[in-house]
């Protein structure tokens, strides 16, 4: 058998668990990286585009899974951080042959690992892996409660700066695709202007029309004179350059790793934007995940209004303590999350799996 592909030696220290597999049979290459089950199974989406190496597969499922542990255990919940990647453009013909061969693959893990919809894959694919893998997530779409999630964000942040709430405050959407739509009606809802663009036309009229957000071009949102900005489409938008453009007094991502180096956050510190990190804002689909696996009783939708509210204290105190410390929202977070895990290492056996 010979692979195609090599893969470099990766910076793995802190994962407990990464599997790769190349299938030469169906030609499917999936990674799956099970960063830290401290806190409960890992669960995080799975993503399928054509990387430019298997590396890079490797290299973002590493780092998205990463991010899922800090988001999950700073959102209180019950879940580890894991993500996966199936290396191949999700169209339909490459679903047909892959998911089988991913589902498997996943099974393999022993229910160390949840997967979810992510860029890529949606409610129907976790359909087509439920099969095979005895626990999966996004069997609804999370996306309304992550909008929910970024909405609170907003709304501590802005009250935090001396704000009134919402009513009259000026906010840029970048992203009108799942969690940007939602998120333009319910802030215009709650009585703020709203500048959105998509590179989607239909979209951007959708907004207008039903949500009565005011259209920017593409390449203007995100220098937009606003309150807050809220990136909502791809990662890595927030580059020095755009930074240097920034006229926004806070940003509230809901799109994951917005910031093109994380080191920008200290940046964005050193100019006195309130920056609120993206898996603190966007946590409120993890956690109507969380409920879709591990369920609960009656209380349960007051479950998931608590914890979707909590993002917002978390916020604050996040953003209070870098300014405290005169450091950034990222570091704080990160130690925040550390902390966390640190306590509850002790007291919980290693590798939870749901079966
Ligand atoms: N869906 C969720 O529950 C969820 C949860 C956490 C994080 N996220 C993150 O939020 C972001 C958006 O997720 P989604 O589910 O809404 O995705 P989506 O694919 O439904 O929407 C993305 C939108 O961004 C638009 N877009 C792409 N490039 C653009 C550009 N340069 N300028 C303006 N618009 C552009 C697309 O046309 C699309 O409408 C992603 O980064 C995702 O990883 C989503």
């Amino acid at each position: 058998m010979s692979f195609p592909d090599t893969l470099t030696t990766f910076d793995a220290d802190d994962f407990e668990q990464l599997t790769v597999v190349r299938d030469p049979e169906s030609g499917i290459r999936s990674a799956v990286a099970i960063h830290d089950t401290t806190m409960g199974p890992s669960l995080g989406g799975v993503r399928m585009r054509a990387y430019p190496s298997l590396d890079d597969a490797v290299r973002d499922a590493m780092a998205l899974a990463r991010a899922m542990t800090y988001k999950s255990a700073l959102a209180g919940l019950e879940l580890g951080g894991g993500k996966s990647v199936i290396d191949a453009e999700p169209t339909p013909a490459n679903k047909a042959a892959f998911l089988p061969v991913y589902a498997r693959h996943v099974a393999s893990l022993g229910g160390r690992y949840v997967p979810g919809a992510d860029m890529g894959t949606d409610a129907s694919d976790m359909e087509v892996l439920a099969k095979d893998v005895p626990v999966v997530s996004s069997r609804r779409d999370p996306s309304p409660f992550t909008a929910r999630g970024v909405l609170r964000a907003i709304g501590a942040t802005l009250e935090r700066a001396g704000h009134d709430g919402l009513a009259g405050r000026r906010v840029a959407v970048q992203g009108l695709g799942k969690v940007g739509s939602s998120l333009a009606g319910m802030l215009r809802a709650a009585g703020a202007e709203v500048l959105v663009a998509d590179v989607d036309d239909d979209r951007v009229r959708a907004a207008r029309d039903t949500a009565g957000a005011v259209a920017v071009p593409v390449g203007e949102i995100l220098a937009a004179d606003v309150d807050v900005l809220c990136p909502c489409a791809a990662g890595g938008v927030l580059t020095p350059v755009v930074l240097d453009a920034l006229r926004a007094r806070a940003i509230v991502p809901g799109a994951n790793n917005p910031l093109a180096d994380p080191a920008l956050a200290v940046t964005l510190a050193g100019r006195g934007v309130d920056y609120v990190p993206d898996f603190v804002a966007n946590a409120g689909g993890v956690i109507v995940c969380e409920a879709e696996v591990l369920g609960g009783g009656p209380g349960l939708d007051d479950e998931i209004a608590g914890k979707i509210r909590a993002i917002g204290a978390t916020a604050v105190r996040i953003l209070d303590d870098a300014d405290r410390r005169g450091t950034d929202t990222v570091t704080v977070a990160h130690e925040l999350a550390r902390a966390r895990l640190a306590a509850r290492a002790a007291a919980r056996p290693a590798f939870p799996a749901l079966v």
